[in-house]
C-alpha cells in the first residue's frame, strides 16, 4: 500500500499527519508513506525528524494585504501544481490524504485528477479555505467537531476526533523519563506552558515579567517559548537565575512535558487542546484572538462549557494568567475535578479510526 500525505504549515497540520502515518505503519508495517509539505515550512524539519520522508513544493500563501509577493503567488501555484502531478505520477499512491495548509491543495486535486482517491482531516471546528475547496473531489473528511456539514458535503463526513501520537496518548508512563529529561525536583510542583507550535506572544510577554513570581512560590516552570521568542526568554531566565525556570523553543517530547505537569497554560490549537484531554491535565487555555473565525476561542469553550479547563481572554492575560496559574497549582480538588472532566472528551481511537478509513479507501 502506498501513502501520500499532504500538509502542514503548523504543528497543528504536521502532527496529526505524523499520528496517522504512525497508526498506518502499526496496522500495516509494509505501507509506504511519502509526505508532501512546502518548502521551507515546518514539515520540511519535523517530518524527517519523525522518520519520514517528505518532498516540498514551492507554493506560498496569498497575502490578503495587497503586497509585491503576491505577484508570484499564480507562479508558484502553477509550479507546486506540475510538482504535484510529477509526484503523483513517480509514486503511484493507492490513497492521497490531506491534513489542511497549502501544500495539500495541489497535492489532493492532482490525485483526484488521476482518479486516486483522497481523504481529508480537518482539525478544526471551522474549516480551512483548501480543506473547503478540495472537500468537492475527497471520498472521505475525518473531522473533530459536530456540526461540519456548514462547510462540508454531510454524507462524506466520519466525526473522528483528531489523531494524537501514540506516546502522548500514555504520557503518565514517562513521569520519571520526564523528571530527568526537564531535570526537576519531583518535590516541587510544575507549570507547563506551551504556546502552540510557533510559541506565543502574550504567555511569552506574561511570563517574561512575572518569572519571579513563580520562583517565589516554588514551582518549576516548563516554558515553551517558539522560535522568535527563545533569546528574549533565556535573558529573562539567566536575569532571574534560578534553576526553577527551563526554557525551550520547541519542545520534541511532549509526551514527557505533560507527564510531569500538574497543570498546564496553552493556546487553544486544536492538537493541543486533543492532547490535554487525552493526558488529562488540569489546564487554562488562552485562545489566539486572530485565528480565522476565533476558532481557538471555540476550541478553547467546548471545554469550558464542560467545566473541563479554566479560561483567560488573551487581552487579559497579562494581569489575570499568573494568578490564576498559582491558584489552579493549588487548589487540588480543582486539578482532580478539571482533570477527571477533560478526560471524558478524549478521543483515543481517533488516529486508528482515521487510518482504517485511509485503508478503506485503497480496496
Ligand atoms: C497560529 C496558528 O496558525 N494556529 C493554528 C495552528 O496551531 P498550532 O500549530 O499551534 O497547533 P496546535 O495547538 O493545534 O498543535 C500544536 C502541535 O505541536 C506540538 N508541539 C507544540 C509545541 C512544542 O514545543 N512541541 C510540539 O510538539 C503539539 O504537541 C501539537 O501536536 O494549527 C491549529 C490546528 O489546525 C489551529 O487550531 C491553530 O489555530
Amino acid at each position: 500500500m502506498k501513502v501520500i500525505i499532504s500538509g502542514g504549515g503548523t504543528g497543528g497540520h504536521i502532527y496529526p499527519a505524523i499520528a496517522i502515518a504512525n497508526e498506518l505503519k502499526v496496522i500495516d508495517p509494509s505501507v509506504d508513506i511519502l509526505f508532501v509539505g512546502a518548502e521551507g515550512k515546518m514539515e520540511m524539519e519535523k517530518v524527517p525528524r519523525a522518520g519520514y520522508q517528505i518532498v516540498g513544493l514551492p507554493i506560498v500563501g496569498i497575502k490578503r494585504e495587497l503586497t509585491l509577493a503576491n505577484l508570484a503567488f499564480p507562479f508558484k501555484l502553477g509550479r507546486s501544481f506540475a510538482r504535484a502531478q510529477q509526484i503523483v505520477r513517480d509514486f503511484q499512491p493507492d490513497v492521497a490524504v490531506g491534513v489542511g495548509g497549502y501544500a495539500s491543495g495541489p497535492l489532493l486535486l492532482s490525485a483526484s485528477l488521476k482518479g486516486v482517491p483522497t481523504l481529508i482531516q480537518e482539525q478544526n471546528s471551522y474549516a480551512g479555505l483548501t480543506n473547503k475547496a478540495l472537500s468537492r473531489w475527497a471520498k472521505r473528511i475525518c473531522v473533530a467537531y459536530p456540526g461540519m456539514n456548514a462547510f462540508f458535503p454531510e454524507e462524506k463526513i466520519k466525526l473522528t476526533g483528531n489523531p494524537v501520537r501514540s506516546d502522548i496518548q500514555f504520557a503518565d508512563q514517562q513521569l520519571e523519563a520526564g523528571r530527568t529529561l526537564f531535570n526537576l525536583d519531583p518535590t516541587r510542583p510544575t507549570l507547563l506552558v506551551i504556546g502552540g507550535s510557533q510559541g506565543a506572544r502574550t504567555l511569552n510577554e506574561t511570563l517574561e515579567a512575572n518569572l519571579t513570581q513563580f520562583i517565589e512560590a516554588g514551582v518549576q516552570v516548563i516554558w515553551q517559548t517558539g522560535a522568535a521568542f527563545i533569546e528574549r526568554a533565556r535573558a529573562a531566565v539567566a536575569a532571574v537565575n534560578s534553576p526553577l525556570v527551563k526554557a525551550f523553543d520547541f519542545i520534541y517530547e511532549m509526551d514527557k512535558a505533560y507527564a510531569v505537569a500538574n497543570a498546564v497554560v496553552s493556546r487553544a490549537g486544536a492538537l493541543s487542546v486533543s492532547e490535554l484531554c487525552l493526558v488529562g491535565r488540569p489546564a487554562i487555555l488562552v485562545p489566539l484572538p486572530t485565528a480565522a473565525e476565533d476558532h481557538q476561542t471555540k476550541n478553547a469553550m467546548s471545554l469550558v462549557e464542560r467545566n473541563a479547563a479554566l479560561l483567560v481572554n488573551d487581552r487579559n492575560a497579562r494581569e489575570e494568567l499568573v494568578a490564576a496559574a498559582l491558584h489552579l497549582l493549588n487548589d487540588t480538588d480543582l486539578c482532580k475535578r478539571l482533570s477527571t472532566e477533560i478526560k471524558k472528551l478524549g478521543k483515543p481511537n481517533a488516529a486508528r479510526d482515521i487510518a482504517e478509513e485511509v485503508i478503506h479507501l485503497t480496496k
